[in-house]
């Protein structure tokens, strides 16, 4: 890999450092409930403070849609990475305003600062390349180098994670570099049988690696929200679960090539379909073929996989030697729909090769289920970054880094 490293930055004693990380976990009533994505962090913000720099964090969280929005504040992240770093994080209450000025004035060497939400400014990712930049440079008023350790975001072609990098000397941190030499093994050189698990709520999103993930798998196992979109493309009625209509000839499309491929593409046979979203739902197991045929008629909505579909998930898994997965098989959060999730995690810890899982939800669902890192080849903190990296694409925030 040609990926610029932090020592290529020269002596970063004194110096601002401005490093972006994806510090995007999952809340709830403003709770952190996974704080995998922080610990993960960790790492290159302590090589850098351990130097001596003055390091200013940026990260974003959840979607906002450009503006100010509590929900997503990162100040209960901010107040987590201080306990894990055993140090003092000051927190700015906005991204490029006043407060960040004013906490990054006052940063001394070997202090850290958080500044707000990314994506509370309509400029991190706005269609216009000439906007980003604007809010870019902002952002590059605050540090003279760029570390950008933020992988589950390296997809994305944002301010804080391309044009950014652009505008300072910049270089991969330690998270970057250690998800890239675990990924490349899947690329390189996968261990046959190949299997990839896909799930999670992301779908038109993730829809779109199917195409070229196709000819380099063995199988593809659809659960979670994905696998209504390809039910209709079957020809069946899924109730109100989760679909993307516009993609059912797309996913037509992908039935067809995997066949001529001669690729397993591994559909649910059941489903659990609920009354409503929540855990104290009515639940029951039906054919996958039959989802608006239960008390619930129409507005039956499909929340996991059914037991059948699980077991047999599992079997493929366990025969194969590699396997990747990302997005949890149903609404993990809630016990009544977690036991697909829980199959399937518990398949990949019994695979005899490399298990890899990928993405925030994914990796806050395996631990919340009482599994742990250890038990699988790798956790990532990617999610679509890992998806995309494996379908061979070039990710904008990896070649601005030096990386092709
Ligand atoms: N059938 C489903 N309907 C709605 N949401 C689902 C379903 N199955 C899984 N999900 C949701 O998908 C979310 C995670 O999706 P995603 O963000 O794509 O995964 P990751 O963060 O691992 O990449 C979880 O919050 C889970 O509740
Ligand atoms: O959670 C993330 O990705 P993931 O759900 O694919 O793991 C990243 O923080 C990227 O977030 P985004 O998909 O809103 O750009």
């Amino acid at each position: 890999m040609s990926l610029r490293t932090i020592s290529e930055l020269g002596p970063l004693a004194g110096t601002r450092v401005i490093v972006r990380c994806d510090l995007n976990v999952p809340l709830k009533d403003g709770k952190i409930t996974d704080d995998g994505r922080v610990r993960a962090s960790v790492p290159t913000l302590t090589t850098l403070l351990e130097q001596g720099a003055k390091v200013v964090v940026i990260s974003h969280l959840g979607r906002p849609d450009g503006a100010p929005d509590a929900q997503y504040s990162l100040a209960p992240v901010a107040e987590r990475l201080s306990e894990l770093l055993g140090r003092p994080v000051a927190f700015a209450t906005d991204t490029v305003g006043e407060s960040a000025a004013s906490v990054v004035d006052a940063l001394e060497d070997g202090q850290i600062a958080v500044l707000e939400n990314l994506r509370f400014n309509a400029g991190e990712t706005a269609k216009d390349s000439a906007e980003r930049v604007v809010f870019a440079q902002k952002l590059a008023a605050f540090g003279s180098v760029f570390v950008s350790d933020g992988f589950g975001v390296v997809h994305r072609k944002q301010a804080s994670v391309y044009e950014l990098a652009e505008l300072l000397p910049s270089a991969a941190g330690t998270l970057i570099e250690a998800e890239l030499t675990v990924l490349e093994k899947l690329t390189r050189t996968p261990e046959k049988p190949y299997a990839v698990v896909l799930g999670g709520s992301k779908v038109s999103d993730k829809l779109g690696v199917i195409g070229h993930l196709l000819p380099r798998v063995d199988s593809l196992l659809i659960g979670g929200g994905m696998l209504f979109t390809f039910l209709a493309a079957q020809g069946h009625k899924v109730g109100a679960s989760l679909l993307e209509a516009d993609q059912i000839d797309t996913v037509k499309g992908y039935l067809t090539e995997a066949e001529r491929l001669g690729v397993q593409i591994v559909l649910p046979t059941d489903v659990v379909v609920a009354s409503k979203f929540g855990a104290d739902a009515e639940h029951v197991v039906t054919a996958a073929d039959a989802i608006e045929e239960t008390p619930f008629g129409a507005s039956g909505l499909g929340l996991d996989i059914g037991p059948d579909t699980a077991a047999h998930f599992a079997e493929v898994i366990r025969g194969s030697k590699t396997v990747f997965w990302n997005g949890p098989m149903g609404v993990f959060e809630l016990e009544p729909f977690a036991a697909g999730t829980r199959t399937v995690a518990e398949a990949l810890t019994q695979v005899d090769g490399l298990s890899v899982v990928g993405g925030g939800d994914s990796a806050a669902a395996i631990r919340s289920l009482g599994f742990a890192d250890d038990d699988f080849g790798h956790v990532s903190t990617g999610g679509g970054a890992s998806l995309e990296f494996l379908e061979g694409k070039h990710l904008p925030g990896l070649e601005v880094l030096g990386w092709h």
